[in-house]
C-alpha cells in the first residue's frame, strides 16, 4: 500500500490564456489531495472517494463501465471522477508495463471540487505517484507532471495546459509557457486569502467558451494576448517582491477574465468585497464560472469583509506549499 499526496493551487496570473501558449504563474497551496493505492489481484479498479462535496460522502465504483455511487450523487459527477481516476490508473499501468494491474484507490481531498483550486490535477498527480510506486516504479516529479497533463488533456477534451499538473507535481510557484515548465525561485511571502462561493464551474465547458469567443471576436483573441503581457509584467513584480504592483495586476487580470465571460456574480461580489476592504488585489482563480477567488491581503480585513458577503460561503488563508507530490506512507 502506498499513500501519496499532492497540493492544490491558485493562479497568481494567467489562467485560460495559458491554454493558448501565453505564460501563467500558478502557486501550490497547503491544501492536499491524499490518494491511497493498493494493488488488487483480480485486475479490477475500485475507487473510494470521500468528500466529493463539502458535506463529504462516499462514492464507489468498479471500473468505468458500471460506475455507480453508493449514495445519491449526480451521475455526471461520478462519471467525471471515474474519468480522471481511470485515466490516472491507466498511466500508472503504462509506466510500469503492467497493462492488467488492478487497484483499490482511496481519495481523501481537502480541495473543494471544481472550484478553481486544482482538485483534478492534485488527485491525478497523487494517484499516478501512488499507483506507480505500488507497482514498484519511481517516476520523477516531471514525469508525473507530464503523465498527469495527458490525463487532464484527455478528460478536458483536448483543451488543457500543463499549468495545474506541473504546479501540483513540483510545488511552490511555477511558470508555464507552452511546454516550458519551470519552478520560480525566491518567491516573496504571498499573503493569500481565499473566498469560496460554495459552487463550482465546469473547466472543460469554460475553456471551450473562451475558445469560441476568441474565434469569433479578434478583440477576444487580443484579450488573451493582453493577459500574456500582464503575466510578463507580473513576473517582474514578483521578482522585485512588489506586492502592491502584484495586487494591481491581479485586479487587472480579473477584469480581463470577466471580459472573457468566465466570472460570475458571486465571484464578482467577492472580488469587490475584497477590493473595498483595501486588499492589495483580488481575482478569480482557475477556470471560473463559480468557486474561488484569490486575494492578496496582509491584514485580516479582506477575510472579515468576505465573511459578511452574501455570495461567500467560506474564507480561509492559503500558505504557499513548497512541497509538490510526496509519499506520505508506504
Ligand atoms: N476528491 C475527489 N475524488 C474524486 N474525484 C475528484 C476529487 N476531487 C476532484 N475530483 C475530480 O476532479 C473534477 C473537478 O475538476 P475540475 O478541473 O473541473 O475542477 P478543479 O480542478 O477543482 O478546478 P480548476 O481546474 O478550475 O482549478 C471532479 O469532477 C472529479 O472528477
Ligand atoms: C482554465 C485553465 O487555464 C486552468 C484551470 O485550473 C485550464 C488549463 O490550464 O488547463
Ligand atoms: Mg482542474
Amino acid at each position: 500500500m502506498v499513500v501519496s499526496s499532492a497540493p492544490g493551487k491558485v493562479y497568481l496570473f494567467g489562467e485560460h490564456a495559458v491554454v493558448y501558449g501565453e505564460p501563467a504563474v500558478p502557486c501550490a497551496i497547503e491544501r492536499r489531495a491524499r490518494v491511497t493505492v493498493e494493488e488488487r489481484d483480480d485486475g479490477a479498479l475500485r475507487v473510494h472517494s470521500t468528500d466529493l462535496t463539502l458535506d463529504g460522502f462516499t462514492v464507489e465504483y468498479d471500473g468505468a463501465a458500471d460506475a455507480s455511487a453508493d449514495v445519491d450523487v449526480p451521475e455526471a459527477l461520478v462519471e467525471a471522477a471515474v474519468g480522471y481516476v481511470d485515466a490516472a490508473a491507466e498511466q500508472a499501468r503504462d509506466a510500469a508495463g503492467r497493462p492488467d494491474a488492478g487497484f483499490d484507490i482511496t481519495i481523501e481531498s481537502e480541495i473543494p471540487l471544481g472550484a478553481g483550486l486544482g482538485s483534478s490535477a492534485a488527485v491525478v498527480v497523487a494517484g499516478i505517484d501512488a499507483a506507480t510506486r505500488e507497482l514498484g516504479v519511481e517516476l520523477s516529479s516531471r514525469e508525473i507532471a507530464e503523465r498527469a497533463y495527458e490525463v487532464e488533456y484527455e478528460v478536458q477534451d483536448g483543451q488543457a495546459s500543463r499549468a495545474d499538473t506541473f504546479c501540483s507535481a513540483v510545488g511552490g510557484a511555477v511558470r508555464i509557457e507552452g511546454e516550458d515548465c519551470q519552478p520560480i525561485q525566491d518567491v516573496p511571502t504571498l499573503p493569500f486569502v481565499i473566498g469560496y462561493d460554495g459552487g463550482a464551474g465546469d473547466t472543460g465547458e469554460l475553456v471551450a467558451g473562451v475558445r469560441r469567443l476568441k474565434e469569433e471576436y479578434p478583440f477576444a483573441a487580443d484579450t488573451v494576448e493582453t493577459i500574456g503581457d500582464l503575466v510578463r509584467q507580473g513576473e517582474r513584480a514578483l521578482e522585485a517582491g512588489d506586492l502592491e504592483e502584484l495586487g494591481r495586476l491581479m485586479d487587472f487580470n480579473h477584469g480581463l477574465l470577466e471580459a472573457l465571460g468566465v466570472s460570475s456574480r458571486s465571484l464578482d461580489e467577492m472580488v469587490w468585497a475584497a477590493r473595498e476592504s483595501d486588499a492589495l488585489g483580488a481575482k478569480l482563480t482557475g477556470a471560473g464560472g463559480g468557486g474561488c477567488i484569490v486575494v492578496l491581503d496582509e491584514t485580516e480585513e479582506a477575510r472579515t469583509a468576505l465573511s459578511y458577503t452574501p455570495g461567500c460561503a467560506e474564507t480561509f488563508r492559503a500558505e504557499l506549499d513548497t512541497d509538490g507530490v510526496r509519499v506520505d506512507q508506504r
